[in-house]
């Protein structure tokens, strides 16, 4: 059940997808039926989003995409639309299913060239999809930067024309969509920027691709959603009792700089830690006492107070990093933890002090997954894409990666989950695992808010979810409750919000 539910979220590489067709045609199901299809859910959103558009043009590319084109065009003319096509090569030369479904179009069909986007209400863009090879130049680079300067709508077939459906990238120039309508799932660069800014609205159509080919298949790439998480959350149980949902521990910086710890606290303390401890230096003890009540302080002055701490091996879950000051003393605290056997996020300044030697950190998370014995990596990194840069500055600069390909290699090096945060945040696991997730708003860019997110992975990982779910978990709650809030949130509103999302959870499926 999981797992199927798990598969309605999977986001399809290209060969994945022709795989799906190829079995899909294969078990008997022509290609031109799914064309059909395709075209059939075009037409549907075209006509239910935009009921007073007369004038409609397609513009139809030279392969499968403007084979979609076609047979829309040729079901929104049998609606009574008044429907101009534009091709970019002629009819003639179009092959297969496309060739069929231009033959069997008798609206009007004109070159490219002849398209005016301003004498039309509402325009279909089959020009490139999957397909898509290299960065569009010449005249049809020209045409889109024409048509997204125009004010008429734009509704995508599978893909806006320009972006990867691979990477989110735009290639070139892309199309700006208000919609667009893709097949069987998505793809990754339907939610990785700028692909998602240019889509607009996804709708995702079945068209009777088999969903059993996903078994074959075995994506390892999914839109962050609840159904991938949802059955390894740990939830409080009846009878349960604080230390049955972990302790988790925040290092706070010096005095001047407590903030950042205590919003990591709150939030694992909401987030459902049985018990949250402050470990701060002995100068910041006060400034944490005056503002610290549920959650519990102690002094941890140096590695040997820290040491004699880690002897409580009911202390599972460490946040290190917020607010903490980049150095030697933030790089021998988080190999003290990881030898120790407990689970780290390193956030923010932690991951900094690792900058000039990411190694010795990679080389404490794989002997700290190793000595676990359960191959569950103990480490999850927060980075933003400054941070990302400091540890991993040669996948950071590689060209032609996506961010989707960054986060998976960089968490095979780590030996960590990483988590690479920004509006389209990747979620990676060392064994290519990988969640991009979509929740949250613009709102969420304020200061403090990434400490926040430490403080709900630290808690998912103190109740003993496994790292890679309790890091994707704790990014669809972070979003969700930055969407509960709305407008004008800061980042002390966001552990607030969090009974409200896992109320959400409880009542919605996945
Ligand atoms: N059963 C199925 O599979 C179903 C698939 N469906 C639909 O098929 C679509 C995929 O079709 P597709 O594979 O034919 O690719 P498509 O996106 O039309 O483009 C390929 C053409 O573009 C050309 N070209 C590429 N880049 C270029 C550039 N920059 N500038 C200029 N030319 C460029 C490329 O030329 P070449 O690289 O060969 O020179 C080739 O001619 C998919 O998105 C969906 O809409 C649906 O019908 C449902 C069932
Ligand atoms: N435009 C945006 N839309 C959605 N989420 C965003 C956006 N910008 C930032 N975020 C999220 O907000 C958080 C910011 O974290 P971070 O950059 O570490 O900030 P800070 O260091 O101030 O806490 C991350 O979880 C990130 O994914
Ligand atoms: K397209």
């Amino acid at each position: 059940m999981a797992q199927n539910q798990a598969m309605d979220a999977a986001l399809l590489t290209l060969a994945e997808m022709g795989e799906a067709d190829r079995l899909t045609i294969a078990a008997g199901t022509p290609g031109i039926v799914l064309m059909e299809r395709a075209a059939e859910a075009i037409a549907e959103t075209v006509l239910a989003r935009y009921p007073g558009a007369e004038r409609v043009a397609c513009l139809a590319g030279p392969g499968n995409n403007g084979g979609d084109a076609y047979a829309a065009a040729a079901i929104l003319l049998r609606a009574g639309r008044e429907v101009r096509l534009f091709h970019l090569v002629p009819p003639e030369k179009l092959q297969g299913d496309a060739a069929n479904a231009a033959a069997a179009y008798d609206g009007p069909a004109e070159p490219l060239a002849a398209f005016d986007a301003q004498s039309f209400d509402l325009v279909i863009d089959g020009l490139f999809g999957a397909g898509l090879a290299r960065p569009l130049e010449g005249e049809v680079a020209e045409l889109v930067e024409r048509l997204n300067a125009a004010a008429t709508p734009v509704v995508a077939i599978d893909l806006p024309s320009g972006i990867s459906g691979a990477s989110g990238a735009v290639l070139g120039t892309a199309v700006e969509a208000e919609a667009t309508v893709t097949f069987f799932r998505r793809k990754p660069g339907h939610l990785l920027e700028p692909g998602r800014s240019h889509c607009g609205a996804v709708a995702v159509s079945d068209i009777g691709v088999l969903s059993t080919a996903l078994e074959t298949i075995a994506p390892k790439c999914f839109e962050n959603r609840p159904a991938l998480w949802r059955h390894r959350l740990a939830v409080p149980s009846d009878a349960g009792h604080k230390y049955d949902r972990g302790h988790a521990v925040v290092f706070s910086g010096p005095a001047s700089r407590t903030g950042a710890a205590r919003l990591a606290a709150t939030a694992a303390l909401r987030a459902g830690a049985g018990l949250v401890t402050m470990f701060s230096p002995a100068g910041a003890v006060l400034v944490n006492a005056a503002h610290l009540t549920a959650v519990m302080l102690k002094r941890c002055e140096d590695t040997d107070e820290l040491a004699s701490h880690l002897g409580d091996t009911r202390l599972n879950a460490f946040v290190l990093g917020p607010g903490f000051g980049a150095g030697e003393t933030a790089r021998a605290y988080a190999e003290a933890v990881l030898a120790a056997g407990g689970r780290l996020v390193l956030d923010a300044d932690g991951i900094s002090s690792f900058k000039d030697d990411p190694e010795a950190l990679f080389a404490a998370a794989r002997a700290a997954s190793e000595a676990r014995g359960d191959s569950e990596p103990a480490l999850v990194l927060t980075p933003h894409s400054g941070e990302f840069k400091r540890l991993f500055p040669d996948i950071a600069s590689a060209e032609g990666l996506s961010k989707l390909d960054q986060a998976r290699l960089a968490a095979e090096r780590a030996c960590a989950v990483v988590v690479l945060k920004g509006r389209d945040t990747v979620i990676a696991a060392p064994d290519g695992r990988a969640a991009i997730n979509a929740t949250g708003t613009p709102w969420l860019a304020t200061a403090g808010s990434g400490d926040v997110l430490s403080g709900i992975v630290a808690a998912q990982l103190a109740q003993g979810t496994p790292s890679f779910e309790a890091a994707a978990a704790a990014v669809w709650m972070h979003g969700k409750a930055a969407e509960a809030f709305g407008a004008g949130l800061i980042a002390e509103d966001l552990p607030g919000m969090l009974p409200k999302v896992f109320a959400g959870l409880e009542a919605t499926g996945p």
